[in-house]
């Protein structure tokens, strides 16, 4: 993997600004291009106002900690960050085809061997990160890009954190991903640790092939669906998908697939040397 010889101070007259690329929930996103050497990235422009205001600042500290100390090809690249009085400015990689969950509704839900695929980079990735001992705990299409040649890169390291952990996430957005022992309330031993994540790989896999996650439902309904782990698949679901997210989707963290056993599932397997021929085909269609 190249490294862009990027320097290692910036300032915002380096850049030179393009559209605006989309809003996160405390700043914008604008293409960019690096004057001297021509590099395309994606500014994340956050105001220290307004993470002041949100009490965000730590997280953000977090995120830029944790983000520039990863390199996969499937984790979105920060590159650097600077400020200026007023702001923080987050220099990450352009995912040239955009975010993954507006992919997903227009394509209502993805085949089968394109779940397959996305869900064996996730599994890469999260082992790299859980090698790391880095828990995301917020894996949702809505924190997924599309690089240019199709594969996924997990963006939004905004609640991340180093595992173990038993900090209460203040619980905000949606519930439909959150694991069962991030909602149990109320217990000191509120305990959790990396293996939240395959809980949300299960999620993950269930909406890309439903087209809406598992437990969806108005926000009590939902924690009380997740906890007794309800919920139904699907007969267009093939049988092997359906086994690989019922080992995913356990009530008992330490009872979830490994996901080096993931990468292994027969599901995977078979789509992803079969996939590779289905998405040629894909691309090729594409191209006439
Ligand atoms: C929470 C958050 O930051 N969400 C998004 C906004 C854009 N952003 C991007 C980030 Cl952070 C990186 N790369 C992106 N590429 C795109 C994009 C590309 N196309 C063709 N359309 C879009 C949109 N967006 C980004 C992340």
């Amino acid at each position: 993997y190249q490294q862009p010889s990027m320097p290692r101070k910036f300032h915002l007259g380096m850049f030179e600004i393009g559209k605006p690329l989309g809003k996160g929930k405390f700043g914008r996103v604008y293409l960019a291009k690096e004057r001297s050497s021509g590099f395309v990235c994606a500014l994340k422009v956050l105001h220290k106002s307004e993470l002041q205001h949100g009490k965000v600042e730590k997280q953000v500290r977090r995120e830029i900690e944790i983000q520039s100390n990863l390199a996969h090809p499937n984790i979105l690249r920060l590159y650097g960050h600077f400020h200026d009085p007023k702001r923080v400015f987050l220099i990450l990689e352009y995912a040239g085809k955009g975010e993954l969950y507006k992919h997903l509704r227009r394509e209502q839900r993805f085949p089968e061997w394109k779940a397959a695929q996305y869900i064996a980079q996730m599994a890469a990735a999260l082992r790299y990160l859980h090698k790391k001992h880095v828990m995301h705990r917020d894996i949702k299409p809505e924190n997924i890009l599309v690089g240019i040649h199709g594969e996924i890169k997990i963006s939004d390291f905004g609640w991340s954190v180093h595992a173990p952990n038993n900090r209460r996430k203040t619980l905000c957005g949606t519930l439909d991903y959150l694991p069962p022992e991030m909602i149990r309330s109320g217990h000191s031993d509120n305990y959790y640790n990396e293996k939240v994540d395959l809980w949300s790989l299960g999620v993950l896999t269930y909406e890309f092939l439903v087209g809406e996650a598992p437990f969806e439902d108005e926000a009590i309904m939902t924690q009380r669906r997740i906890v007794r782990g309800e919920m139904t698949i699907p007969p267009f679901v093939s049988p092997e998908a359906r086994d690989l997210i019922k080992k995913l989707l356990v009530l008992n963290p330490d009872d979830r697939l490994a996901l080096e056993d993931v990468q292994q599932h027969p599901w995977i397997v078979k789509h992803c040397v079969k996939g590779e021929r289905a998405a040629m085909r894909e691309a090729s269609s594409k191209k006439r």
